[in-house]
């Protein structure tokens, strides 16, 4: 048995390391996968999606397989906990339909350990199964959205030997139905560790955008995250800054209360983009603390149009990347 101490909801029962929900096994049994979603056709060339391939397994990884109806599956990183990674990916998915309408974005909270997306999103309850045994997301501001939190109690600590949680990674990333999406945002959990190695070997990612504040100890985990995408053949797609300056409401005098310009200059240095800025805000935490995103809350805001641009560097970017 894999399982330590969790605390499944009322409808699931634990068996022999399984979990599953409305007596349907969620992460044992592997079920076929649409076929019609496995034959939805890419925009990313073809050929630029085998040469990767035969890279990825030249370095002795294993094969890496689209998750079916998704186009391209962006992952929001940070090296270091506390930054503003979730954050970010949850205005970023929402930025880029903000940016787009006729995309199509869903979002992934593989941080199995600290699932924050239920929260930011103001999402709750079990996901249905469909007549396939897949799960069907959540959906808010519409998003899609899959997380561990939806199939945990909220206050549940989730205490994993590794082999669980690769399990619950892997059924994740495979039994979910997204339909057919342009973007998977990927929520990754902080870190270089295991999680986050396998997600990035199981599946092709379209790029990595890390999130880091401008302090040295948090842009030296930054640093790592992108060597450690780069090793396994990952683009990265540049460096978001978090909370750089705060500006005071009454005086309006500005302060770099992280420092001012560090992922800046990391992103200098490693030679990638700097995607963009955002502000140390009240309204950013409070809106997320509220399950209303500041993207949707307060579109017009400077906070909300500083992720709409970090989603439109990340599509230009990821233009840049499918043309060579
Ligand atoms: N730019 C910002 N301005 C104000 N508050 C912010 C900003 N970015 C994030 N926060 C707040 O900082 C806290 C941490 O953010 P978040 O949960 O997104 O970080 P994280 O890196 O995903 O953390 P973890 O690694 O623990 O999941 C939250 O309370 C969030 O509302």
């Amino acid at each position: 048995m894999f399982i330590r101490a969790l605390t499944v909801k009322k409808s699931m029962f634990v068996k022999g390391g399984s979990i599953f929900t409305h007596g349907c096994p969620l992460f044992i049994r592997q079920k076929s996968h649409h076929t019609h979603l496995w034959n939805y056709t890419s925009s990313v060339p073809e050929r630029e999606r085998l040469d990767k391939q035969k890279q990825h397994m030249a370095r002795g990884l294993p094969k890496q397989k689209p998750i079916a109806g998704v186009e391209q599956v962006i992952v929001v990183a940070s090296g270091k906990g506390g930054v503003g990674k979730s954050t970010t990916a949850v205005n970023l998915a929402l930025g880029l339909m903000a940016n787009d309408p006729h995309v199509t974005v869903g979002l992934l909270d593989a941080d199995v350990y600290g699932p924050s997306i239920p929260k930011l999103m103001n999402l709750k309850g079990n996901p249905e199964l469909t007549d396939k045994n897949l799960m069907r997301p959540l959906v808010n501001f519409g998003i899609p959205c899959m997380s561990m939190g939806f199939l945990v109690e909220d206050v549940a600590p989730i205490v994993w030997r590794g082999l669980m949680v690769m399990s619950a990674i892997e059924k994740l990333l495979r039994q979910v139905d997204w339909g057919l999406l342009d973007y998977l945002v990927v929520d990754m959990p902080p870190g270089t560790g295991d999680v986050q190695l396998s997600i990035t070997q199981n599946i092709p990612i379209a790029g990595a955008v890390i999130v880091s504040t401008p302090q040295d100890i948090a842009l030296l985990d930054a640093r790592r995250g992108a060597e450690m995408f780069r090793k396994v053949n990952v683009p990265v797609l540049g460096l978001v800054q978090n909370m750089s300056v705060f500006q005071c409401p009454n005086c309006h005098h500005q302060t770099h209360i992280f420092g001012a310009d560090g992922v800046r200059e990391l992103a200098r240095n490693l030679g990638v983009e700097m995607l963009g800025d955002i502000p140390l805000h009240l309204n950013i935490r409070e809106t997320s603390d509220q399950g209303q995103p500041v993207v949707v809350s307060s579109p017009d805001s400077p906070e909300a149009e500083a992720y709409k641009k970090v989603a439109s560097a990340v599509v230009q970017r990821l233009h840049k990347s499918s043309s060579g």
